[in-house]
């Protein structure tokens, strides 16, 4: 018998039951469930990792909904415990839905939301932070100034990458990668390279009018390509962003073959999921190739960062924290919460609101 967990409780003679298993930003996801007679539940539970037996204790007998974290292992054993709860809707309070057995999900006839777009350009604007980072080594030089090091100016003292002109890849360009690549050729004035199982047009059009621009000004117009495989990113691009889902097919995309095929200066930013990259054989990477930069949001075994990483001073390390904007967290709370409510048809008045809710 799991132990009960603590929890607030909103609006306790609300009709349905909704349960949180975070405190998440704002008031305004609340404040939706309950004009919809939601009784709220936010778990207050000290650990960040909630259990699968805590999440079961959580959920209870009567249940209608869940917001849910990317922490979680969302599967048969959840989906079976909501839908005996009475429950028909999940939301992971995240774009990410790896965490997500969609399958389970439908066999127990819970839908499933996430929450995308709203973090799109604070997630891409994390990832072009980590490009600029690495490039102009502003990590280094600020543990090198807190340390007391500086002694006057000196020709070579944190020499880094100029990005104008050189070559940005991007991987899965999709809502971030597509936002994170208008960035760094509008921001820097980069080439593009990407790589996508789609065709990117609206980014590949955005690229054509603004080299169209610089041009007419007198400038050298940036140009794109669409590359035919990864491989060609990794080979041509001096600063590589990843932004593709995680699954099957992207699990350990960057290993050591690839790694070995990358330029010797270049920068690698993951802000995607951290499995996309096999972590050891970046850590032996960054060893062996001092002038190789990484920025790295997510890692493969989180929070637990592989051994030798923290100690590199090529890699700049971040706690998964790409969309903690706070516009962005409030408004992933306000879908989450949405996604919920429309999957388990509490909206009354739809309308209003319907054009708000994403769904995977
Ligand atoms: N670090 C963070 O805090 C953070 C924040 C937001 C999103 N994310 C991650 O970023 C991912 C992307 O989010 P999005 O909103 O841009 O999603 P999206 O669906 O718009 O983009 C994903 C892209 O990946 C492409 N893709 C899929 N498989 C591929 C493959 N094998 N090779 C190349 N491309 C492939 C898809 O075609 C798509 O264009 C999320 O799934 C999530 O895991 C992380
Ligand atoms: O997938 C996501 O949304 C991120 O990892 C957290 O914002």
């Amino acid at each position: 018998m799991a132990k009960p967990v603590s929890i607030e409780v909103w609006n306790p003679s609300g009709k349905y039951r909704v349960v949180s298993t975070k405190s998440m930003p704002g008031t305004r996801w609340i404040n939706l469930l309950i004009a919809q007679d939601c009784r709220v539940e936010i778990c207050t539970e000290k650990k960040t990792i909630l259990s699968v037996e805590d999440i079961v204790a959580l959920i209870g007998d009567k249940c209608d909904g869940v917001i849910g974290q990317l922490t979680e292992d969302w599967g048969e054993t959840l989906f079976a415990a909501l839908s005996r709860a009475g429950g028909k809707a999940f939301s992971n309070m995240a774009v990410g839905y790896n965490n997500v057995d969609v399958n389970a999900a439908n066999k127990y006839g819970v839908a499933v939301g996430n929450t995308p777009g709203v973090l799109t350009e604070t997630t891409a604007e994390l990832a072009a932070s980590l490009s600029l980072a690495a490039a102009r080594r502003i990590v280094e030089a600020d543990e090198f100034m807190r340390a007391g090091l500086y002694d006057g100016w000196l020709p070579y003292l944190f020499v880094g990458n100029l990005l104008k002109g050189q070559t940005v890849g991007v991987i899965g360009a999709g809502r971030i990668g597509s936002a994170y690549a208008r960035m760094m050729v509008e921001g820097f004035k980069m080439n593009l390279i990407y790589y996508d199982l789609y065709q990117a047009t609206r980014l590949e059009k955005f690229v054509t009018a603004y080299g169209a621009f610089l041009q007419a000004n007198g400038e050298q117009p940036v140009t794109w390509k669409r590359a035919s495989s990864m491989d060609e990113v990794l080979r041509e691009a001096d600063v590589i962003s990843l932004h593709p889902v995680l699954d099957k097919t992207t699990y350990h995309l960057i290993n050591k073959e690839r790694l070995s095929t990358m330029k010797k200066e270049a920068i690698l930013v993951n802000c995607s999921r951290g499995p996309v990259v096999d972590e050891v054989a970046l850590v032996e990477h960054l060893k062996q190739n001092p002038k190789f930069r990484v920025g790295l949001d997510v890692f493969e075994d989180e929070p637990y960062m592989k051994p030798g990483l923290a100690e590199l001073k090529n890699a700049i390390v971040v706690p998964h924290i790409a969309s903690a904007s706070k516009w962005t967290r409030e408004g992933m709370a306000t879908l989450a919460a949405l996604n919920v409510l429309v999957c388990q048809d509490l909206i009354i008045e739809l309308h209003l609101i319907l054009d708000q809710v994403q769904f995977i």
